[in-house]
């Protein structure tokens, strides 16, 4: 099937429906990649971005138990705040301009903690920008200590905090949460949370993992819960569409044992091009997440509307505890090199995507 002209010209407005996402999925996929990557040049034109950064894992302990969670360990470390600014100190020596911490979520782990780590990196490290946190272990952090989620974001943004990660996104379903992420915020709480963290001028990016148990629909009611949120605030920056990596862990070992697999490069790329579609004149940047795509395949996504590349990473013990098999780093010469190789022009960005 070909695409309905009324389908194209309402994802040029910007107005396109879940119905038309539904229809996109029958349509020949080649055609379907050709309109993202006409909406992704009138939006963004031909420049692809990419960032120099570090992954940081503060601990690898948490307190939830999401199924699809491969990273966390029941004793595991937490780093000190010395041994964060060591790791810093050594992006910043390999050309790093962000850092992007993460973790789980624990009772130690409270606002001040948070705001120490990033009061110590801005002190040391003033160019370093600092990504991290998620919306769930701030929520979380904040209501340990029964403060305001929006005065938790302040004092954050204050302390030095360039950008809050979109992750525990998941599946913004609750139906999907309670089968994947039962002790996770739900659908609103996240909502909220992310919006209070807009609210007070920090912004974030925005996530989606898919690939497990969600249907097509779920994926779409994500996204445009997404853009509902960037109507309303304006704040992401971007969007990863993440797949699911479905090793040694529980929801990825049931996936396997009923016989369904891995998402397909196909697939990967017809999410990358409906989320276009979906996002066209609300978000602008769509990130080919190469460390779980692989970077054959994150090259061919830049043709079917993604803009930009994601980060050199350095260490990735997300992807790489689930079953990641695309290394932990792409040196900025090899992601100019894919980005050149695709008939693009490199730009070095930070997390706001300015340019550098
Ligand atoms: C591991 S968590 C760390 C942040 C924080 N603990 C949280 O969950 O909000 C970061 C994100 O990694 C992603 N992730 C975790 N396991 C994954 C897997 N097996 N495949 C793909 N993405 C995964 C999820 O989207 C998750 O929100
Ligand atoms: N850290 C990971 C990223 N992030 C890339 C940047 O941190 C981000 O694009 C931006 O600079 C902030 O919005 N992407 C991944 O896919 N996986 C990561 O672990
Ligand atoms: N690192 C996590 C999620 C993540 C995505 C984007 C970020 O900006 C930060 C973290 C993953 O690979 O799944
Ligand atoms: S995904 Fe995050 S919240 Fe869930 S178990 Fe892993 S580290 Fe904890």
């Amino acid at each position: 099937m070909t695409i309905p002209e009324e389908i194209i010209e309402r994802a040029h407005r910007g107005k396109a429906t879940k119905e038309d996402a539904i229809a996109l999925l029958d349509v020949n996929p080649f055609e379907l990649y050709t309109l993202a990557d006409n909406l992704r040049k009138e939006a963004v034109g031909d420049t692809v971005t990419y960032v120099t950064n570090r992954n940081i894992y503060i601990t690898n302990m948490c307190k939830g138990h999401c199924g699809f969670c491969g990273f966390r360990e029941e004793k595991g470390y937490i780093l000190t705040i010395e041994e964060i600014l060591e790791q810093v100190g050594q992006a910043e020596k390999a050309g790093a301009v962000e850092i992007c911490i993460q973790g789980g979520y624990l009772p130690q782990l409270d606002l001040e903690f948070y705001n120490e780590i990033v009061k110590s990196i801005h002190t040391n490290y003033p160019n370093m920008t600092i990504h991290g946190f998620s919306p769930m272990e701030i929520h979380y952090a904040s209501s340990l200590s029964k403060t305001p989620i929006e005065d938790a974001f302040s004092e954050l943004k204050k302390s030095g905090l360039g950008t809050l990660t979109g992750t525990s996104a998941e599946i913004l379903v609750d139906r999907v949460r309670k089968i994947i992420c039962e002790d996770k915020i739900t659908t609103d709480q996240w909502i909220e949370t992310i919006k209070a963290s807009h609210r007070v001028g920090l912004r974030t990016n925005a996530t989606i993992m898919y690939g497990h148990v969600e249907t097509w629909e779920e994926r779409f009611d994500h996204i445009l819960t997404i853009r509902d949120i960037q109507e309303e605030t304006g704040a992401f920056t971007e969007l990863i569409t993440m797949p699911f990596m479905p090793y040694n862990n529980s929801v990825g070992e049931e996936m396997l044992r009923s016989g369904k697999f891995m998402t397909t490069g196909m697939e990967d790329l017809k999410m990358i091009a409906i989320a276009r579609v979906l996002l066209n004149k609300h978000v602008d940047n769509l990130q080919a997440c190469w460390v779980k795509l692989g970077k054959k395949l994150a090259h061919v996504a830049l043709s079917c509307g993604a803009n930009d590349l994601g980060g050199t990473l350095m260490e990735d013990q997300i992807t790489l505890a689930s079953g990641g098999a695309n290394g932990e780093y792409l040196s900025p010469e090899e992601l100019e090199w894919i980005i050149k190789s695709a008939g693009r022009k490199p730009m070095l960005r930070n997390a706001l995507y300015e340019e550098i």
